[in-house]
């Protein structure tokens, strides 16, 4: 995987997607969902992407976990491991919420005994430190998304894909869902790629905002979001920067729609 050399700082590429498309199907019923997709994801680095409902976003994040087959061009991981996360938390709702965490411990053959031990940890992490015996049924769906969280960082991946994992959740669990993600994303030095629709949420969040264009999906844009962390979604900042791209979303949903 590239070393690439920046104004002096070492930075490693950790996912690499050069020139990617995607074609479902064949013959008279091909869909091109992405057109030649490059972008670049450095070690440690949180980008959000962002676009139009369609545009691609999904599709990109399971070609980047290897669920699915690129049509063409290259996409390189090095070989890390990522981990997925989803909308839906899709917890078992038979095994506890440490059976839950427990799980991609033991697929990594992790001892019996040691399992529970690192899973309440991975709890600790996701602040649900006394939650470990209880169902998934017994949470909320904010405290269900902190035991999705805590069973992706189980995979010990060093790369961490979410799609909207917060967009089911209502605004002021997000909002505080935001500051542990921020947290944790620090505190383990993790690498992101994260899917939203919604603008403030990747400007609150993101180093960069990667926009995709409607259907087949580009690259269109690649803002580099510079306000000190953390920072509030509702600040003049954040606000003024999301403003600014819903404006070029929806320059991009008119051009596509004419
Ligand atoms: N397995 C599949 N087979 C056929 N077409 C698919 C498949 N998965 C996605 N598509 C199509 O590819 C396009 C991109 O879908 P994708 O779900 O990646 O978009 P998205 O940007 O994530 O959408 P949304 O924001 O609405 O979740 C859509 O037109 C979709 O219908």
């Amino acid at each position: 995987m590239s070393i690439l050399e920046t104004t002096g700082v070492r930075t490693e590429s950790v996912v690499h997607i050069e020139n990617v498309s995607k074609t479902y199907g064949s013959g008279s019923n091909a869909l091109l969902a992405l057109d030649r997709v490059s972008l670049d994801v450095q070690r440690g680095e949180f980008v959000c992407l962002l676009g139009a409902s369609g545009c691609g976003k999904s599709t990109l994040l399971s070609l980047v976990a290897g669920l699915d087959r690129i049509s063409g061009g290259t996409l390189d991981t090095g070989g890390r491991k990522v981990a997925l996360m989803f909308q839906e938390a899709a917890l078992f709702p038979w095994l506890s919420v440490s059976g839950n965490v427990e799980l991609p411990l033991r697929l990594q053959g992790i001892g019996k005994a040691e399992r529970p031990k690192r899973a309440a940890e991975l709890l600790e992490v996701v602040r649900l430190g006394g939650f470990a015996d209880k169902r998934p049924h017994e949470l909320s769906g904010g405290m269900r998304q902190r035991v999705a969280l805590a069973r992706a960082l189980a995979q010990n991946a060093d790369v961490l894909l979410m799609d909207e994992p917060f967009g089911a959740l209502d605004a002021m669990t997000r909002d505080i869902l935001h500051d542990e993600l921020e947290r944790i994303w620090r505190e383990q030095n993790l690498t992101v790629l994260f899917v939203t629709h919604n603008v403030r949420e990747a400007v609150r969040l993101g180093d960069r905002v990667v926009l995709l264009s409607s259907r087949p999906g580009r690259v269109i844009e690649d803002f580099t979001i510079g306000h000190e962390r953390p920072r509030r979604i509702d600040s003049p900042e954040v606000s003024a920067q999301a403003g600014e791209i819903t404006d070029r979303l929806r320059a991009e949903v008119a051009r596509h729609a004419n």
